[in-house]
């Protein structure tokens, strides 16, 4: 797992870095987004490079969850968030994002169908991530299985708390359920890079990065990936115990190396 220390524009720069790295050498790359917060910088960032010329014509993505219920022109439904974030903001072809499908009758061959969809483009080439101030990734709650799949899952009061920001401040018009991409289809991504700026998400980042691999905080599945990458503001860095270290390792990085 590398973890680098940098304010949050240079965070991300560098997650920018690594997707236009991706699509320059495979064109056809399956791209995974997430919503919430922590991403926006970066597809910011992926659209100025995509108006200077990086195209995702040939590229396909899938989106991390979904809340289900949400009606289809619910602003705050992850696929018309995604959809303004970045998705109407590149040239993605019509049909090329994929998510969960929070309003199908029968939702566990709604997961099913997604898990499927994802084996059939091949798999996630590079999972952009954030992470829940309670450690979950996508909205794999404490408790989650690390060996999960995509299926349905009650969202935490504290989650529901910290997402109702999005819904006028109301924890009430929160969807309770979700659609979400499991553990182990999160950890089949060939490169998951995670961002996470601000003190709120210090402890949780360190659990992700120092604590021992745990169901109680779901992203610590992260240690076992292959390749992980952690990009963190000095806040959100604020409880690594090895945070010189990995301040030390990303001055000392050639340039060479890449995410
Ligand atoms: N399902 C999303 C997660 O994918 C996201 O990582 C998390 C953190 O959101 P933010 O980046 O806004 O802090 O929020 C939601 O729960």
């Amino acid at each position: 797992m590398e973890v680098v220390i940098a304010p949050a524009d240079q965070l991300a720069r560098l997650a920018a870095d690594a997707v236009e790295a991706l699509l320059r050498g495979k064109p056809d790359a399956v791209l995974g987004l997430a919503t919430g917060s922590s991403p926006l910088k970066v597809y910011d960032e992926l659209v100025r490079r995509h108006e200077a010329g990086l195209s995702f014509a040939r590229a396909r993505a899938f989106m991390l969850d979904e809340y289900v219920g949400l009606p289809a022109e619910h602003p705050e439904r992850y696929r018309n968030v995604i959809e303004k974030e970045i998705a109407s903001r590149v040239d993605f072809e019509p049909g090329a994002v994929e998510g969960p499908d929070g309003l199908a009758d029968d939702l566990v061959a709604a997961c099913a169908a997604y898990e499927a969809a994802i084996a059939d483009a091949g798999g996630v080439d590079l999972q952009i991530l954030g992470i829940g101030t309670d450690g979950h990734i996508a909205f794999n709650e404490p408790g989650s299985s690390l060996a999960s799949r995509t299926r349905i899952k009650t969202l935490t009061r504290q989650t529901r708390e910290d997402n109702a920001r999005f819904f006028g401040g109301s924890v009430d018009d929160v969807p309770r359920h979700c659609l979400t991409q499991g553990l182990a289809t999160i950890m089949s991504a060939r490169h998951l890079v995670l961002l996470a700026t601000g003190k709120a998400k210090a402890e949780a980042v360190h659990q992700l990065v120092e604590g021992p691999v745990s169901a109680m905080w779901p992203a610590s599945v992260m240690q076992l990936h292959p390749h992980a990458t952690v990009l963190v503001d000095d806040a959100a860095a604020s409880r690594l115990q090895l945070a010189d270290y990995y301040r030390e390792t990303f001055e000392d990085k050639p340039d060479w190396q890449g995410l």
